[in-house]
């Protein structure tokens, strides 16, 4: 199958050429970028010379239309919601890395996101690509809205105990950090290397335009509206998510019980993995992979349950997240090309 990225450039499509260069259905046959169109890839990622050496190229929708099943839209907010709509008019899959499609409140999506959101006649099109979640619906979607990072480590890490109705609802805290490479490639100050060395910074509280897409997903899944408090903050690592979760138990359970529950939720989940007792996963441990492991511990003194999820912002976060959805989408294995082994140490 051909495909294209668009939003060449960028730290998600240089994540998703590492792995669609050995896809064994799929070939990258256009990359798109608006700020380097005629430039060789391995100019831009020298990294990859001798290997992905093809020219880049502008966007032009009926070339695209021509010439690829599916796209890939890999480029900041606000931006694929302009193109998109045409991509999918003309019979064109289309899986999107950003935010664009994922909420379905206009109302949040201007509030969060600062611009109106896509077309509504799109947005009702747009399955939301947790795929663990989402399996069904996905087969036979024309656009995915692919999940944000911390969105995907954090739901997927509620979604077991919210869905068997074991903890309260309401006042859910989440408490995530993020490596450098979840602000993408483009510099800005608060990211130089002088002011994130040595540093740990929380930053968005309350304006965070993941809040709505987690309450969203978790409201899903208990059929009820939830609120959640959620801080990010910047770590100095490159890659890597942990979102830590304390959640109320509505009545007493042991570690054991909730991780023998996990393990039940996510036993055909090739990419999610569920620690024993007394072992925490650690970001390192799902380096460069699409792996999501996550580690329980229920405090019994507190009656809060702690969940640990830990991913790579890049893979399991965005780009590998997304493959995942191609392969569903396309009836393949859905770990084909992204089964990788985490890199350790
Ligand atoms: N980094 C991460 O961990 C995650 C990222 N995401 C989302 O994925 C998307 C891509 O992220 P990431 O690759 O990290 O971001 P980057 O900033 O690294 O790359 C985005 C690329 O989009 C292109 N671009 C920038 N502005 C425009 C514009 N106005 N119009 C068209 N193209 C533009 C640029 O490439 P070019 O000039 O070559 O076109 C740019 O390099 C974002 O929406 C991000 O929020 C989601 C989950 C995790
Ligand atoms: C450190 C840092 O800035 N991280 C980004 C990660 C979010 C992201 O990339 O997700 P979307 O796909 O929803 O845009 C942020 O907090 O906005």
């Amino acid at each position: 199958m051909n495909v294209a990225i668009v939003g060449g450039t960028g730290y998600g499509a240089v994540e998703l050429l590492r792995f669609l260069y050995n896809h064994p259905h799929v070939t990258v046959v256009k990359i798109i970028s608006h700020s380097n169109s005629g430039t060789s890839f391995s100019e831009v990622y020298p990294h990859l010379v001798n290997i992905i050496d093809m020219e880049m190229d502008s966007f032009d929708i009926d070339q695209l239309a021509e010439e690829v099943e599916l796209v890939f839209f890999a480029t900041p907010s606000n931006v694929s919601k302009n193109y998109i709509p045409g991509l999918i008019d003309k019979g064109v899959k289309c899986i999107d890395l950003s935010g664009d499609f994922r909420l379905r409140d206009g109302e949040q999506y201007q509030h969060y996101y600062g611009e109106e959101m896509a077309a509504a006649d799109y947005i009702v099109k747009a399955v939301y690509g947790l795929s663990e979640i989402n399996k069904e619906a996905i087969k036979d979607a024309l656009l995915v809205a692919n999940p944000g990072c911390y969105p995907t480590a954090t739901t997927l890490g509620l979604i077991p105990v919210l869905s068997h109705n074991l903890a309260e609802y309401q006042h859910i805290i989440i408490d995530a950090k993020t490596g450098t490479t979840g602000a993408g490639r483009s510099l800005s100050q608060g990211f130089h290397f002088s002011e994130m060395q040595e540093n740990f910074k929380a930053y968005k509280l309350g304006v965070h335009k993941h809040i709505p897409e987690i309450e969203q997903v978790l409201s899903d899944t208990a059929n009820e509206a939830i609120q959640v408090t959620f801080t990010p903050h910047v770590v100095p690592m490159t890659r890597g998510i942990m979102s830590t979760i304390y959640v109320d138990l509505k009545e007493k359970q042991s570690t054991k019980e909730l991780i023998n529950l996990y393990k039940e939720f996510y036993q055909d989940k090739p990419f999610v993995r569920i620690r024993e007792e007394g072992v925490i996963p650690q970001t390192k441990e799902v380096y460069a992979s699409n792996f999501c492991d996550i580690g329980l511990y229920a405090d019994e003194r507190t009656g809060k349950l702690i969940i640990v999820s830990v991913i790579d912002n890049l893979v399991k976060g965005a780009s590998g997240q997304a493959i995942q959805n191609m392969n569903i989408m396309n009836g393949w294995d859905e770990t084909t090309g992204i089964n990788q082994l985490p890199i350790y140490p």
